[in-house]
Order: structure tokens, then sequence, then C-alpha cells
């Protein structure tokens, strides 16, 4: 479902004198439905990086990411919009929202998208908004007033209402309890068992060995810096 070989990429820092900083090098992964991959490997190896590039946020130097059926190293902005509205969710950490937009609508915003009746893009907003303990006194309410780990949920509800056929999880657990931390990975879980294609950055170990299926050391691919 997501397949990338041979991919490479520099920064160039236009802003200080042009200077590049390679970060990527030979990058290879293939990752099936129904499994999911954590990227491992210190701070600053990439991880991020790579978890952009799929998205389309961050554009490659050399080698290929394929996304379903999108080859999203060659796709222009269009596809690229298609493949994140059908195909692609990306839970990050943080929330980006359109100020003033309810917290319920915000979730149901990508069911919204591929074409659900609003009345069943609603219902499904509301259960998962109840399943990870958000008050429905909040629901009515734009989410950027909310605490880290409210907007961390809201966020989290977000990425599962559509059921992406792939998903990029950035520390999906990070700041949650106990109770909604464990939702989140029988979220994850079941994601996995309708067959989403999942590459996760978790630095919460204990759910990495709960969830995925292998890991992935992203410093193999970190170019070896001249002393
Ligand atoms: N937009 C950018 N411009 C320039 N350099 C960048 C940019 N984004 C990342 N880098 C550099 O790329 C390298 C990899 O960063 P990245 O954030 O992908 O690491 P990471 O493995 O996710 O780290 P962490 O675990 O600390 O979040 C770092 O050296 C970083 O400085």
């Amino acid at each position: 479902m997501i397949e990338i070989e041979n991919l490479s990429k520099a920064f160039t820092l236009h802003n200080q004198g042009g200077a590049t900083i390679r970060v990527m090098e030979g990058a290879n992964l293939s990752v099936q439905k129904g499994e999911c991959v954590a990227l491992v490997g210190a701070s600053g190896a990439g991880k991020s990086t790579l978890m952009r590039m799929i998205y389309g946020n961050y554009l490659a130097e050399h080698g290929s990411i394929r996304v379903g059926r999108t080859v999203v190293t060659d796709a222009s902005p269009r596809d690229i919009l298609t493949m994140r509205r059908d195909v692609l969710g990306y839970v990050s950490q943080f929330l980006r929202v359109v100020p003033r937009v309810p917290t319920l609508d915000v979730v149901a915003e990508p069911l919204l998208a591929v074409g659900t009746p609003r009345d069943l893009a609603r219902d499904r907003a509301a259960e998962l908004l109840e399943r990870l303990n958000i008050p429905q006194t909040l629901w009515g309410l734009s989410p950027t007033t909310f605490s880290g780990g409210e907007q961390q949920r809201v966020n989290i509800a977000r990425g599962f209402t559509h059921d992406y056929p792939a998903l990029l999880l950035d520390e999906p657990t990070a700041s949650l309890d106990a109770t909604n931390r464990a939702v989140v990975l029988d979220l994850i879980g079941a994601a996995k068992a309708r067959g989403a294609a999942i590459v996760g950055i978790f630095h919460d170990e204990a759910a990495r060995d709960q969830v995925c299926d292998r890991e992935i050391d992203v410093t193999a691919f970190t170019p070896v810096r001249a002393a």
C-alpha cells in the first residue's frame, strides 16, 4: 500500500547562505495492508521528515514514494489533495483548525469531504468523541481553546472518522491518560483489522509493541557525514 524506493532528501537553507543538509539517502520501505510499521531512530534521524515526505509536504530529491495508486513523488498538487482526502490520513501531534468551527464539525469534516451525508458524518463524529471522552458540552465549541490532551483527542477522532486505506500517526498517544491511550490503541488495532496500512512514530514503547508489527530504524538511511 505504501512503497518507498531509494529515497533521498536534502534541505537547502536559503536564508543561511544556501547551506545544504543531507538528511536521508537510499531509504526503502514497504508497508502492506493491515500492517503497522514504527519509525524509530535517534532524535534528528529523519522520522518526521520521512512522514512529511509520504504526506507530500516535503519534496524528495531522488527516489519514489507510492501510496495506493498515487506516486507522491510525481504527483500534482491536485493529486496530492485527492490522495489526502480519499486515501491517506495524517494524525499529527498538533491540531490545526479553522477558527470558530465547532468540534463536532471539525471531526465530521473528513467524512463530509468524501460525500458522506451530514447526519451520518455527525453520528460517526459523535461516536468517536464519546469514545475519546470529550464531554458533550464541548462538541459545539471550537477546539482552539481546549487543553493539549483534549486537542490531541479531537485530532485523533478526526483522523479516524473516515476509513482511510493508509494512515500516518505522529505520537498518537503522547499526552494521553491511560484510559484514552487504551482507546487510541483500540482504534489503531481496528484500523489494522480493516486493512489500513499504518506508519507511525511512537516514543511510547509499550504502545509501539502493542500495535506495531515491525520497526524501521531510519538511522540506517542517514547519510554518513564527513568528519
Ligand atoms: N524544514 C527543514 N529545514 C531544514 N532542516 C530540516 C527541516 N526539517 C528537518 N530538518 C533537519 O532534518 C533532520 C531530521 O529531522 P527530523 O525532524 O525528521 O528528525 P526526527 O527523527 O523526527 O527527530 P525527533 O525524534 O527529534 O522528532 C534534522 O537534522 C533536522 O534539523
